[in-house]
Order: C-alpha cells, then structure tokens, then sequence
C-alpha cells in the first residue's frame, strides 16, 4: 500500500490518528446526467480516515486503528454500495434489479450475480417473451423508484465520503472519549478523490 500525508484542517486536539485502507466495491449513479457512471461499475476505493483528540484508552489508543479500518470495511468491502440505507438502499438497479429477481436471484447480494441475470433475461437466454415483458415491466419500475431517490444519497465519492465520516464519528461518540473525525479522504480511481470535513470554514 502506498502511504502518503494527508493535511487534515487545523484543529485543538493535542493528538491527529490517519488510519489508511482499502476497500472494493461497485455502485451505480442513478441519474441520466451521470453518463457512464450511471452503469453498474466497481472501484477499490483508498480512504484515509483522520481522527483528533485529547484522551487515550485504557491501551494507549486514541482509537484502535484497527477498528476503523474494520467498521468501514465491514460494511462496505465488496458491496453494492446502492443496496445500502445510507445510499437509499436496496437497490432499484437501473435495468432491472427487479428483473434480476423475476429471473430467480434471491435477495440483494452480490451485484455481478445480480447483472448477469439481468443480462440473461433481457437477452430471453433462459426466459420466455412473457418473462421479458416482465423484465421490461420491473425495470420501468426500477426507473421510477430511482426518480423517487434523493441525489444527496447517491454513491458519489462525495456522499461516500460522507458516509464514512458518519459511521466513525458514530463509533467514537459511542466509545465517549470526546474524539473527532477530523476529515476522511476518499480516492476512486487513480486521478479523482475527495475530501470530507465536518465543519466547513465558511458560514
Ligand atoms: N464530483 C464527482 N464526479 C464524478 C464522480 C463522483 O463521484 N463525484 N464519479 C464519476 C465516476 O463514477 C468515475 O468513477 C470517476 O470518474 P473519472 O474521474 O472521470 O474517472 P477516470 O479514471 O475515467 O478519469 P481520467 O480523467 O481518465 O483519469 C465521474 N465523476
């Protein structure tokens, strides 16, 4: 893993923590305006969580670096992010999610799964016309609970990014030590990444 400094904003805390890991997973931007990244495609996202405060743990820990890296991994690695609440989940994939399942696929699990039937029923390869018709049925449907979604939950990096900070900023409320996620960096592919901080310098 490559390891790089990530200046977090200035802040009170006499100790900074970066914790750095990976996860994978694939998502979907349901909008038309998004283009391709309105496909269903994958990423092995690099995050770099920062975490500030002032009082240790009974180990010395500000927070046990593992346990972040655990928190976001288990609820994200080799995921659909879509299938998530925190992106509105489960799942209405453009295309047919519903087809995917009228062409026997069980719950919301594994994406590709999930796209290869959708694929197979789309192309008849193992339906009828009546099972087409209702593929075509069920990704109308699909289309129309995308509309009904909020593009503040869309899986963009920035909403991801988002995210992340929620589920730790959760974590180290629960744990009482008074820390504060500081910013969490989230990179996508090699040339796109963001920044999420907590308190925004402007009003
Ligand atoms: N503000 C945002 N813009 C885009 C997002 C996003 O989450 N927030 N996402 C995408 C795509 O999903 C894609 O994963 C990343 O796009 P892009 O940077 O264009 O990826 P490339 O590797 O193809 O970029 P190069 O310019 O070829 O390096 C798009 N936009």
């Amino acid at each position: 893993m490559m390891h790089a400094i990530y200046p977090a904003p200035p802040h009170p805390y006499r100790f900074e923590l970066n914790k750095e890991f990976h996860f994978a997973a694939a998502h979907y931007i349901p909008a038309e305006a998004a283009g391709r990244c309105s496909r269903v495609h994958g990423h092995t996202y690099h995050c770099n969580v920062a975490v500030g405060g002032d009082r240790l743990d009974e180990c010395g820990f500000l927070v046990n670096f593992s346990e972040i890296k655990k928190l976001v991994q288990d609820r994200f690695d080799h995921r659909l992010l879509n299938d998530d609440e925190l992106f509105g989940g489960p799942a209405r994939m453009p295309n047919g999610g519903r087809a995917a399942k009228a062409a026997g696929q069980g719950a919301a699990e594994n994406a590709m799964q999930r796209a290869e039937a959708v694929a197979a029923a789309e192309q008849g390869a193992s339906s009828g016309a009546g099972q087409r018709r209702s593929a075509a049925d069920e990704a109308q449907a699909g289309a129309e609970n995308d509309a009904e979604l909020d593009s503040d939950q869309f899986p963009t990096t920035e909403v991801v990014a988002r995210a992340v900070w929620r589920l730790v900023q959760e974590e180290l409320d629960r744990r009482g030590h008074g820390a504060r996620c500081l910013q969490v960096f989230l990179r996508e592919t090699p040339s796109s990444y963001v920044i999420y901080r907590p308190e925004a310098a402007h009003g």
